[in-house]
């Protein structure tokens, strides 16, 4: 395999509270090939958003990652970077899309000046420059150049997200993360939000890591998944892998506690 976009290795996380520190994450490691698009799955509170915050550098306190974690994007050592080289990563490396990114987008100003903040203090962007470049975005994402001008209000949930899924493309960044990006949102605009994903990634090289409770999907779009379970990964394989043949108990029982798809018996669950 070519260098790994991301590598995390022996990552645990600790929430640290008053009464002993809860371990969100135990010694996780597993790495992210350039243009690959990884799902992360397991149930509530295995610890899937506490590693995305952490690859994207955002968590805080009381959340510590102890020492000996490693985390890499493009060999770079992501928890060492101080303020402005952390500035620079964000965005330009790493970008993350959250579970309610839809409401993220900041209400008293158009989509146009929301794109110029980013451009403008990441690249030095003119306004000018900012508005074609924003275009250009969005129309990566299937919405037309009009609705720079638009309020977030003035759009659907979707195109909300999109529109912040567009401004996390902004900086070509290697690594898109993208937490529940669209739990929100019915089945079938989750759908071809993820189908838009893919035709990108492939497009533009990214490589994604995606969090979702909905294993279906996550085999759908996803070349390699990992399975949490109380803070470890028990199981990292191909997506066929994981629904045809899944090894470890826990991801069959994942499986079967599936509703069917399509009617169909899902043949991991069901032989379990
Ligand atoms: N700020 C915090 N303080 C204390 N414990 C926390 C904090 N944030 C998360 N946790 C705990 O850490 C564990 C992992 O949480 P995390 O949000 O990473 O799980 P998750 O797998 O992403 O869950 P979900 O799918 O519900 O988002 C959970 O048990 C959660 O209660």
């Amino acid at each position: 395999m070519s260098e790994p976009v991301l590598s995390v290795r022996n990552l645990s996380i600790d929430y640290v509270g008053a009464e002993g520190d809860f371990h969100a994450v135990k010694d996780v490691s597993f790495d992210i090939a350039p243009g690959e698009f990884f799902g992360l799955a397991g149930e509530s509170g295995c610890g899937k958003s506490t590693i995305a915050f952490a690859v994207s550098r955002l968590h805080r306190p009381p959340a510590l990652i102890r020492t000996g974690s490693r985390i890499l994007v493009g060999g770079r050592d992501v928890l060492a970077l101080e303020d402005e080289a952390l500035r620079r990563f964000r965005w330009s490396e790493v970008a993350m899309v959250f579970q309610s990114a839809m409401n993220s987008l900041n209400p008293v100003l158009t989509v146009e000046a929301q794109f110029y903040d980013v451009l403008h203090a990441h690249t030095g962007a003119s306004r000018a420059e900012a508005r074609e470049r924003a275009a250009e975005l969005l129309k990566l994402v299937d919405i037309s150049p009009e609705r720079l001008s638009a309020y977030p209000h003035q759009m659907s949930g979707g195109m909300r997200q999109r529109t912040v899924i567009a401004m996390c493309l902004a900086l070509n960044p290697k690594l898109l993360i993208m937490d529940e990006p669209t739990t929100a949102l019915d089945v079938v605009v989750q759908r071809e939000i993820l189908q838009r994903i893919d035709v990108l990634r492939k497009q533009l090289g990214f490589s994604v890591l995606f969090i979702t409770h909905d294993l279906g999907l996550m085999v759908q779009v996803s070349d390699r998944i990992g399975i949490m379970l109380e803070g470890e990964l028990v199981e990292v394989n191909d997506a066929q892998t994981i629904y045809r043949a899944p090894q470890h108990p826990y991801t069959k029982r994942l499986w079967a506690s599936m509703p069917r798809l399509h009617g169909e018996q899902i043949s991991a669950g069901a032989e379990a």
